[in-house]
């Protein structure tokens, strides 16, 4: 059978990939989600014209010639503090004492900060009667204007933006209690194999391997990724080689999740049962030019997309990188890139397979160079030492050796 390439394949998911429905949400239960409306601010940021610094509101024209030795005298007629909703009159040679934060008198042009007059911070609980100003900046000093970080009426976030906690900081300062986000898209993991233990389970002997037994990486690997791509995970299952429950298990999570990754027996041999049982129910297995990763099963069961990864842990984190979190991206509704990715100076040589894109875990040395994040190279058992890497090298088919000072695109990866 014929390698069809990444970007093909890549292209054939996307074609199924549809942003999930929008819903309207509490703004906190919208974080880690992604705007699916812009938000317009309804009112300015910051709201109203306030004071930036402990100290006293004036009309810079009395105060524009004080100095250190010629010193202002003003009479404090009023007094402040953030949060009041107090605007005492200023008459010429008047002042009102002003804490930071809060409204600006409506007569006042200026704020001289405690420390520019002879009192200086020693601050009491009722204002002095009369200070000396000392010195004075400008007209509009130290006056924080409405409107100047955000105008009401314009963009405070453009749909697709995807809400962490800055985001939804600046939502709250708006006064924004709720958002319409795309809906998080629901996964379900299926590891299959009669050789796989669970490293949680409670039970000591079932923890014990014997022989040809191992520890199941994958439904942790494959639902934290989902998580961390900010999926939710609606459940975990392990199925064993004789293919009895499988196709029960896969068709009652399609019913429920938005994506449905299965890991393992995908590939030819007699026991693939992923690959026997799923290939006349709407998923396609084709050989895709890359490694890890080369045999790959997708398609569409109900309303689900079904992706069915090969069992070599590092080659389901290769294909879950490769074609899984794009589609997780697009139906979230993010409108970026399908990759967080950087381009890298290469540091140390190594081999590529000819005709099929590597995807080389690799590490930083510093900011713009990477190596192999260790010795295996891509070898695609070595789970042991996926921790290690920050990215994954995307290696051109066509190359068949990374020479030091090559560029590469690295996609990234969180530790
Ligand atoms: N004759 C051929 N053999 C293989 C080919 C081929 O073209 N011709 N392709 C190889 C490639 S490439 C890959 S990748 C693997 C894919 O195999 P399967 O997807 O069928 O996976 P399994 O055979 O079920 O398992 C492979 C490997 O991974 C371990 N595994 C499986 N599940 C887990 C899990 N949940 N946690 C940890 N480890 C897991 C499993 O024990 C095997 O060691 O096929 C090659 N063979
Ligand atoms: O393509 Mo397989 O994923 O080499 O190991």
């Amino acid at each position: 059978m014929n390698l069809i390439p990444l970007e093909t394949h890549l292209a054939q998911v996307l074609a199924k990939v549809t942003p999930r429905e929008q819903l309207r949400v509490p703004l906190l239960e919208a974080h880690g989600c992604v705007l699916a409306a812009p938000v317009i601010a309804r009112a300015s940021l910051p709201g109203f014209d306030n004071s930036g610094m402990d100290g006293y509101a004036v009309r810079f024209a009395d105060v524009q010639n004080a100095s250190e030795a010629a010193p202002v005298r003003l009479r404090v007629v009023g007094d402040v503090p953030a949060g009041s909703s107090a605007d005492p009159a200023l008459a010429p040679g008047t002042c009102a004492r002003v804490m930071t934060g809060a409204p600006i008198p409506s007569d006042a042009d200026a704020v001289v900060p405690l420390e520019a007059t002879t009192l200086g911070t020693a601050v009491t609980e009722t204002a002095a009667e009369t200070i000396d100003v000392t010195s004075a900046k400008g007209p509009g000093a130290h006056i924080r204007r409405a409107g100047e970080d955000i105008a009401e009426g314009t963009e405070l976030l453009p749909a697709g933006t995807e809400l962490g906690a800055r985001a939804i900081a600046t939502l709250a300062a708006g006064g924004v209690g709720e958002v319409e986000v795309v809906r998080r898209p629901r996964v379900a993991v299926i590891a299959t194999g009669d050789e796989l233990l669970d490293p949680t389970a409670a039970d000591v002997a079932a923890l014990t391997p014997a022989r040809g037994q191992l520890y199941d990486s994958n439904t942790p690997l494959m639902g934290l990724l989902a998580n961390e791509a900010g999926a939710e995970i609606i459940g975990v299952f392990r199925t064993d080689d004789s293919g009895e429950h499988l196709l029960e298990v896969v068709e009652a999570a399609c019913e429920r999740a938005d994506v449905v990754i299965t890991t393992g027996g995908v590939s030819v041999g007699a026991f693939d049962v992923v690959r026997l049982r799923l290939s006349d129910r709407g998923v396609n297995f084709t050989k895709v030019a890359m490694q890890p990763g080369k045999p790959q099963g997708f398609g569409q069961i109900g309303n689900a997309l079904v992706f069915c990864l090969p069992g070599n842990p590092v080659s389901a984190m290769a294909s879950f990188e490769a074609f899984v979190r794009p589609a997780l991206r697009r139906m979230r509704g993010e409108l970026g890139p399908t990759h967080d990715s950087r381009m890298a100076v290469v540091g140390e040589e190594w081999r590529t397979p000819a005709g099929r894109a590597q995807l080389m875990p690799v590490r930083w040395t510093d900011g713009d160079t990477i190596v192999p994040a260790h010795s295996g190279g891509s070898g695609s058992h070595m789970v042991g030492r996926i921790a290690r890497a920050d990215g994954l090298a995307v290696v051109p088919a066509d190359c068949e050796l990374v020479r030091v000072g090559d560029q590469l695109e690295v996609w990234e990866m969180l530790r």
